[in-house]
């Protein structure tokens, strides 16, 4: 099995007698797309200046592509390209001249770095905004261009810390499907910090629910319904016509039903297992109509809430 490209290995970073990050274990593989989810406070963006070697963690050991963040942070830096909410421009630069000016931080020769910009920035779509001053761009433009940014020393990693914030809603839906193109395309890896659920759920590959330091639950988003909706993993909505009482007691009968709700004339029904084929059996056997079968996925809204009330209930918050 390949080694992963991120590991943090029992880490803690302690302030005081706090612990903002508690003995957190991760690994995240080659070419995933990670969502590191959670409220404020959570330890996100301490964890994220840990692997980037910007801060240096109580115990435990943070690895990237096998380099020591703590030990080499110059090394890591070379592989980690980091994007925080709102990345600085020099207002009076073009797009592209602030891309030049980063190759020239970064060492990288003249003719490869214009090469390069042309290149991302197309990717980014801004090639025809390139030589217009950044002071003049949107919100939204500035992130992609923070994006170009972060690609133009070809990391192998890039960690974007609440990357969306602020941006419209088309600006999201577009910045969103550039990270998976670039994810898809040049196998990066991305390490994505938000607290908008809906959003991580889109491009995630794997999410990590965190909060107060510690890594409650992690997964994609069916492993982690599967963990914390055990019973009634499957949500099946039925609309049929007529819901008699003895149709009912019919399908509550099927193995690996949990509980039937009825609205009207249409029925949720809780399952263990994905018995929509037996349902529609019994329904259109029983004589009534059946409209419509639909099997509900449980998002990471539901999941994300079903956790904490869960948790709230335990007393264990
Ligand atoms: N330099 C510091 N000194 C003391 N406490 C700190 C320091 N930096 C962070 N903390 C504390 O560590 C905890 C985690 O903070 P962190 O910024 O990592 O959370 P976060 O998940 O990134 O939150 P947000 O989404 O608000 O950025 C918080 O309780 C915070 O107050």
């Amino acid at each position: 099995m390949p080694r992963p490209i991120i590991e943090l290995d029992k880490v803690t970073k302690k302030y005081d007698d706090q612990y903002a990050v508690d003995h957190l274990t991760l690994s995240i593989k080659k070419g995933e797309i990670f969502g590191l989810l959670g409220p404020n406070g959570a330890g996100k963006t301490t964890t994220i200046l840990m692997l980037l070697g910007l801060s240096e963690p109580t115990s435990g050991r943070v690895r990237v592509d096998g380099i020591d963040s703590t030990r080499n942070p110059i090394e890591v830096k070379k592989e980690v390209g980091y994007l925080p909410d709102d990345l600085g421009f020099y207002q009076h630069m073009t797009g592209f001249e602030n891309l030049m000016y980063t190759a020239a931080l970064n060492g990288i020769p003249e003719r490869i770095a214009k090469e390069r910009a042309k290149d991302l920035l197309e990717k980014v779509n801004l090639l025809d905004v390139a030589d217009k001053k950044t002071g003049k761009y949107s919100r939204g433009m500035r992130q992609r261009l923070g994006l170009a940014d972060v690609l133009m020393k070809d990391p192998k990693v890039i960690i974007l810390d609440e990357p969306t914030l602020g941006i419209d809603p088309e600006g999201v839906r577009e910045f969103l499907q550039l990270i998976r193109r670039l994810n898809v395309e040049e196998h990066i890896t991305v390490l994505l910090s938000s607290h908008h659920l809906h959003q991580v759920q889109q491009i995630c590959d794997r999410v990590g629910i965190f909060v107060n330091g510690k890594l409650l639950a992690e997964g994609t988003t069916e492993s982690l319904s599967k963990q914390l909706f055990l019973q009634d993993t499957y949500h099946i909505h039925v609309s049929a016509s007529p819901l008699s009482e003895e149709l009912v007691q019919k399908l509550e009968a099927i193995p690996n039903v949990n509980k039937v709700e009825i609205d009207q004339h249409s029925m949720n029904l809780y399952c263990k297992e994905d018995v929509s084929a037996t349902i529609s059996k019994v329904i259109v056997e029983s004589g009534a109509s059946l409209y419509g079968i639909r099997k509900k996925n449980y998002g990471l809204d539901e999941i994300y809430h079903r956790y904490f009330e869960g948790r709230e209930a335990d007393g264990n918050q």
